[in-house]
């Protein structure tokens, strides 16, 4: 059966977004995001689903680090979950607690809300929201911030439900697998890569002003250091379109030939069902019409 790893333990957001995207009946749980990644390299599982970026504290870095380090892998299908916290404590914890623990994104959404219900409470950071409720079960902690499904995961009391900060914060899931047959486009694409770049004046520049001239529009753009090298940055652009797109080869083809390196980390349909902007001038039948032209001139078609 295709086996799917999962960011866990049991009862994490990312467990929510891989049941969205790939069904409840084949998926493991790994303790860390490089694990999920591994997970796939060695062949453990088909596929690993990961968080990579929330709205509220931007992008999950562990999963950046991890589509860098290791084989490539290539998303192929993204989940967006509207984030709301439940927060968890056992029932013979101190009342109030006075430790609350989760992952550190997730105590970046619920900050205020910590400092106004519990302000004396130290606040600690768990490996993910359902880590911090195994340790609060196992009496590490006294209370955990956590995915509400995680009661149904863990022998708990509920203090409350329905926290967030931010009414409409929002975190990205990815379905990762090895490199292979790409989704289809569908108009409402988002095409992932990692770039390296010379370190000299107006090199970024220059690999955003390709998008730029071709009319894509950017996503997301992260700069991640490269470990071991101090000074030195690897890019994750997220663009709109797909690599099947005449416009979006012609500018992967660009930035390739501008950056040291480029790792394409996939294109797939957006959660949000968003269409591509087109510029005028910049939709795939201008390149392809282009490209024709180019090639008439070159036989001696055209004057
Ligand atoms: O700890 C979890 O439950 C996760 O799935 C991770 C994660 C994250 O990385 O942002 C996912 C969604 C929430 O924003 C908080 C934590």
């Amino acid at each position: 059966m295709v086996r799917i790893a999962f960011f866990g333990p049991e009862g994490t957001f990312t467990e929510q977004a891989a049941r969205n995207l790939a069904g409840a009946d084949r998926l493991f749980p790994v303790e860390t995001i490089p694990a999920a990644f591994d997970a796939v390299r060695s062949g453990a599982a088909e596929g690993a689903c990961v968080p990579v970026e929330n709205s509220v504290e931007g992008p999950v870095t562990a999963t950046l680090d991890s589509a860098v380090d290791g084989d490539p892998l290539v998303a192929v299908a993204e989940v967006l979950l509207p984030i709301r916290f439940s927060v968890l404590t056992r029932s013979d914890a101190p009342d109030p607690p006075r430790t609350v623990a989760s992952h550190p994104h997730a105590l970046a959404q619920v900050r205020d809300w910590l400092g106004e219900h519990l302000p004396e409470a130290q606040q600690l950071v768990a490996s993910s929201t359902a880590g911090a409720a195994v340790g609060v079960v196992d009496g590490e902690y006294d209370a955990a911030v956590v995915a509400p499904v995680a009661a149904e995961h863990y022998p708990l009391r509920v203090l409350a439900t329905d926290v967030a900060d931010l009414a409409d914060a929002r975190t990205r899931f990815l379905l990762l697998r090895k490199p292979g047959e790409l989704p289809e486009p569908t108009g409402a694409d988002r095409t992932s890569i990692v770039v390296a770049a010379a370190n000299r004046t107006g090199s970024l520049a220059g690999l955003l002003a390709e998008l730029a001239m071709r009319g894509i529009n950017l996503t997301r753009l992260d700069a991640r250091p490269v470990k071991g090298d101090y000074g030195t940055y690897r890019f994750f652009f997220d663009f709109e379109g797909h690599v099947a797109e005449p416009r979006i080869a012609d500018a992967l083809a660009a930035l390739r030939r501008r950056s040291t390196h480029v790792r394409f980390l996939g294109s797939h349909p957006r959660a949000d069902g968003v269409a591509a902007t087109l510029e005028a001038g910049a939709g795939n039948d201008d390149f392809t019409a282009a490209d024709s032209w180019v090639e008439a001139v070159r036989k001696g078609e055209l004057a």
